[in-house]
């Protein structure tokens, strides 16, 4: 990576939180007496490797000004939501490309995993600026896998080697990342995560185990779980 190479960080957080049936968007739950996001946006904008970041919010949100997260560094402001996860990240990179370079990198981390460590995107950042083709952070399968029917009838045990869960940061160039999620959307293809998109051009990104802790709220009990997680990390970011 060219010492002029620049690292940014764009934060998804336009979602709604349907499967957490709360009365508020869960990025803004309370998670030890702060809204989600704001643990995130601690961690993101406190690491000193980004030069900037840029958060993505539904044009409804009535939240975020109430919060103005006015004190962290490197926070860069707004871009508009759109309908899907792939939208706002579209959405993030086009306004972003008007202050970054098209060979920039982009981190893309969801506004729902406040517990992700420094030392994690220092692993990820390490890996993937070496390698080139882009990456995420992602935790092989422990359990065994099965699929099932409607019914909840097990169809067939997924044989889980080489399976891994996507996680979040995931890492991309700009200008690739945009056309790959402009050409996923264009053809009407909704990608859960940036290296699908990727993924549907031919790139082969590389999986960075990550930790255990760095988990998505995005049903109730995972809530405890960050607070546990958060408790246990202590103030070290
Ligand atoms: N249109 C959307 C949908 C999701 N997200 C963001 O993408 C991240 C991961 O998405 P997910 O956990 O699915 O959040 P929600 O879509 O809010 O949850 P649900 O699917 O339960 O509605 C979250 O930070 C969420 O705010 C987004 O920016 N724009
Ligand atoms: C990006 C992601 O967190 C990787 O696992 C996941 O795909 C987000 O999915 P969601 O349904 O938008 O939560």
């Amino acid at each position: 990576m060219s010492a002029a190479t620049g690292i940014w960080g764009l934060v998804p957080a336009a979602g709604t939180g349907t499967r957490m049936k709360a009365a508020l968007p869960k990025q803004y739950l309370p998670l030890l007496g702060r809204p989600v996001i704001l643990h995130t946006l601690e961690r993101l904008c406190g690491y000193a490797r980004l030069q900037g970041v840029l958060v993505g919010i539904s044009r409804d949100d009535v939240h975020w000004e109430k919060m103005r997260p006015v004190i962290f560094p490197r926070l860069m402001g707004t871009s508009e939501g759109g309908a899907t996860r792939a939208a706002t990240v579209l959405n993030a990179l086009i306004v972003l490309a008007k202050t970054a370079r098209e060979d920039d990198w982009v981190l893309v981390h969801d506004a729902v995993r406040p517990c992700i460590r420094h030392s994690d995107l220092d692993k990820l950042i390490d890996a993937v600026s070496a390698d080139g083709e882009g990456g995420l952070l992602a935790m092989p399968l422990t359990d065994t896998v099965k699929r099932a029917d409607a019914e909840g009838r097990v169809i067939e045990t997924v044989p889980r080697q080489n399976l891994w869960r996507a996680l979040t940061p995931q890492m991309f160039r700009l200008g690739s990342l945009r056309d790959a999620l402009k050409r996923a959307l264009a053809d009407g293809v909704e990608v859960t995560d940036e290296a699908a998109a990727m993924e549907r051009v031919g790139a082969r990104p590389k999986v960075i185990e990550g930790r255990a802790d760095n988990i998505k709220i995005t049903l109730p009990a995972d809530l405890v779980l960050a607070e546990l997680y958060l408790k246990q990390q202590g103030p070290a970011p």
